[in-house]
């Protein structure tokens, strides 16, 4: 016959029931068979004892009670290490734990629990706890941070003793919903401290005067230990808050029984509270939701162990019997009671994990400022519009915004960003190059032109002028400008009158004053004017307003004829005609295609870098996840050295990371090459461009006797060069860190987040129900 048909819910064991017997020398008149496995208890039916009292009968009925373990004679490090096997782990990692002693008064519920007034082999499970939470709080130093206090307080009816301040006296409050707001608590040091505490507490507890043994108590004792633990590990920012609530209940008992000293108020007190605590079990474990509020509002016990003792926590339960057949009915009462306790559906345990909030702020607070610097550079140099970004039609507006500024058709160049600056000095390089390449071929071309000139002696008329300004400036002229030239030219002739236009075609194209005349010969007055008129075009405005490039060919003419030549020119000369100045040009271009080989190679070498580290931090944010869950679920295993085993999916993702950080040192070391490659090519630039300089210098004056003026250039340098090529990759990498750290942090926030929400709709749905 069994109490209940089937057996206690056993299977996930965060709640387990124990029975511990009171060892008596009269084994004949026990009444409890137990298993040799020690885990179910056998009973004598009451109704059979009694009615067979004084026949011998064979067969006896039994109720049977299953277990998670018996005691029976069994030393108290036995009764510790069977009760608290897998709890101090959990609570540590944040699960409330509950051990509760119930039992008829004398069957040894305090002895199991403290055993402070027996010898030190005999302490009780208390004390054994205590030596082993400061053992933990020893080994996990370097990942936890863990501090506990202690309340010991006893309640007997409605009066509530804080046993740690007893000179405050009985209070007689109805503890609220923080309800050890008003009760002492007292940070512990260590475990010899936390013992003298104890034993203090102890001391103060109501105990009955004249009972057969020294010390029956009064009322129930609890005695809490306060535990957080604040995690040192850097990814896992978070504090556990658990406790640990140790019940020594007040003894049931019958009155007017022989042994029974207490006066019929406590033990009136004593079975309400154990009814009451029956019924809360009865209420949890029934499927039809009843609540366990009211029950919880009428006992003083419940109140104070508020959420712990449910089903998501570490509850121990050890029922004290007696064996003999006078206390069988207190005996059966109390094995049914924890039957009712075993046969709970118990939930996966609750870890009280919040967020360590002042450390994540302050670490949050160090990432934001951090951005925002990163950011205010960024603004500054990218100004919200990143080179890469910007659309093709938009670099063309800017290229042609600049044509017109060198016009003069547009005031005022507004530049938003060093992105626009750089795509505005690009197009006035590529400009100047241009224009200084149609330079070269207009000389080239007036050459020739003098050159045949002195040959033939023949005069140049205004279509030959025209050809040499279509050679030379045409592609900077548009056809309505040459049209212009050409009617301000006519309009120059159409103010000579007829008669003397007659007289001067003779002298048509006659060299005058070291310049040459542009068109029909003029009368010897009137033509230096006219000559004077058509020099001075540069940079003069027409009627029109618009500045006229046409004033360039002019210029052209001008250098033609004068003495010294442009640095321009001189240099196609020295370049043409002198051998070894045609081998170091050559070689200088060489060098210079080598430099843009290894240009592209260098922001090749950037981009594999940023793509390598992008993956990285990716990968990395992947493994910070993965040991978070693995944290979270708290089902972390050791090995036998104490390293802790990770699943094969954690060790690809490290190994990744690794092979990634490979990777990335590789890429660094190809970028340092690559540099020095660029330093070495610009070096011999350099080089090479001295002893070119120094040949063009000796050539002008042999050639022209003096020094052509330099054109001014800056040398180029490997900082210019690899900032050139570097810092829009640059800021490209930081831009991507920046988005990337922003990423991972909100990605932990929304985990944090998850996992708060997750508990306190837990708790939510505990509390309704
Ligand atoms: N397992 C045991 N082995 C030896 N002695 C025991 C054992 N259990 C209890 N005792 C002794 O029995 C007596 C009563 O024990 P204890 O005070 O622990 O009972 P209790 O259930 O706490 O009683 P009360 O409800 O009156 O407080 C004590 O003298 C104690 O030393």
């Amino acid at each position: 016959m069994t109490d209940n048909e089937e057996e206690g819910n056993t299977k996930i064991k965060n709640i387990k029931v124990f029975v511990r017997i009171l060892p008596s020398v009269n084994t004949r008149e026990s009444c409890v068979k137990i298993q040799p496995e020690r885990n179910i208890i056998y009973v004598k039916c009451l109704q059979d004892a009694k009615f067979h009292k004084d026949s011998k009968v064979k067969d006896q009925t039994y109720w049977r009670f299953p277990t998670d373990g018996i005691f029976y004679n069994s030393f108290q490090e036995d009764v510790y290490q069977g009760v608290t096997k897998d709890f101090l782990k959990n609570v540590l990692d944040g699960v409330d734990g509950v051990i509760m002693t119930y039992g008829q008064t004398a069957t040894g519920k305090s002895f199991t629990i403290s055993g402070l007034r027996s010898n030190w082999e005999n302490r009780g499970l208390l004390a054994r706890l205590l030596a082993d939470l400061f053992i933990e709080k020893k080994c996990r130093k370097h990942i936890s941070d863990i501090e506990y206090q202690l309340s010991f307080i006893e309640l007997r009816g409605n009066n509530v003793k804080d046993l740690l301040t007893p000179q405050n006296g009985n209070t007689s409050h109805t503890p609220k919903l923080d309800s050890f707001k008003n009760i002492t608590s007292v940070p512990l040091r260590n475990e010899e401290d936390t013992l003298k505490i104890i034993f203090e507490g102890e001391a103060h507890r109501t105990i009955i005067k004249g009972s057969s043994y020294p010390n029956s108590h009064l009322g129930t004792a609890i005695i809490t230990f306060h535990i957080s633990s604040t995690s040192l590990i850097k990814s896992w920012a978070v504090v556990t808050a658990s406790k640990i609530h140790i019940v020594d209940m007040a003894g049931v008992d019958t009155i007017g029984k022989p042994n029974c000293f207490k006066t019929a108020f406590d033990v009136g007190n004593a079975n309400l509270a154990k009814t009451q605590l029956e019924q809360f079990f009865v209420y949890l474990g029934t499927s039809e939701n009843i609540s366990t509020t009211a029950v919880v509002r009428t006992s003083n016990v419940l109140k104070y162990l508020g959420n712990a003792l449910g089903v998501t926590s570490i509850i121990r339960c050890i029922a004290h019997i007696r064996a003999s057949r006078e206390d069988l009915d207190i005996t059966l009462s109390m094995l049914r009671f924890s039957n009712k306790i075993a046969k709970l559906q118990p939930l996966k345990v609750t870890y009280n994990i919040v967020p360590q909030a002042s450390l994540i702020i302050q670490r949050l607070q160090d990432k934001v400022n951090l951005l925002k610097n990163e950011l205010d550079i960024n603004d500054i140099f990218f100004h919200k519009e990143a080179l890469m970004n910007m659309s093709k039609a938009r670099v063309e507006q800017i290229k042609q915004d600049g044509i017109n500024f060198l016009n003069g058709t547009l005031p005022d160049l507004m530049l938003l960003s060093i992105s626009q600056a750089q795509v505005l000095l690009r197009a006035f390089k590529e400009l100047y190059t241009k224009t200084n390449l149609e330079k070269i071929e207009a000389v080239k071309n007036a050459e020739m032109l003098a050159a045949s000139k002195k040959d033939s002696t023949q005069h140049l008329d205004i279509s030959s002028s025209l050809r040499i300004s279509k050679m030379g400036s045409s592609k900077n002229v548009s056809s309505s400008q040459s049209n212009k030239f050409r009617r301000d030219i006519e309009r120059l002739h159409s103010k000579k009158s007829a008669a003397s236009m007659e007289k001067v075609k003779e002298k048509v194209g006659d060299l005058r004053k070291s310049s040459i005349t542009l068109g029909p010969g003029l009368p010897d007055s009137a033509e230096g004017d006219a000559i004077k008129a058509m020099k001075i075009t540069r940079h003069t405005k027409l009627s029109d307003g618009l500045a006229y490039p046409d004033s360039a060919i002019a210029d052209e003419i001008n250098s033609l004829v004068s003495e010294v030549p442009t640095h321009e020119e001189a240099y196609y000369r020295f370049i043409n005609k002198i051998e070894e100045a045609a081998r170091l040009n050559k070689e200088l271009q060489k060098n210079d295609e080598y430099l843009d080989a290894q240009r592209k190679t260098l922001t090749e070498a950037i981009e594999s870098y940023t793509q390598i580290k992008l993956k990285l931090e990716l990968t990395r944010n992947e493994l910070t996840k993965e040991q978070n869950l693995r944290h979270l679920q708290g089902n972390e295993k050791y090995d036998t050295e104490g390293r802790i085993l990770i699943s094969q999916m954690e060790k690809n993702i490290l190994q990744t990371v690794m092979n990634l950080e490979n990777n990335l040192k590789s890429a660094q070391a190809e970028f340092i090459d690559v540099k020095s490659n660029i330093k070495n090519i610009l070096n011999n630039r350099s080089e090479i461009q001295h002893q070119l300089e120094t040949a063009f210098e000796k050539f002008c004056v042999t050639t022209y006797s003096q020094p052509i003026p330099k054109t001014n250039t800056t040398p180029q340098t490997l900082e210019s060069e690899i900032n050139e090529n570097n810092s829009s990759e640059c800021m490209k990498i930081k831009f991507n860190q920046l988005q990337q750290t922003m990423k991972h942090i909100i990605k932990v926030y929304i985990y944090q987040f998850t996992v708060l929400i997750k508990d306190t709709f837990r708790y939510r749905l505990f509390i309704a129900k």
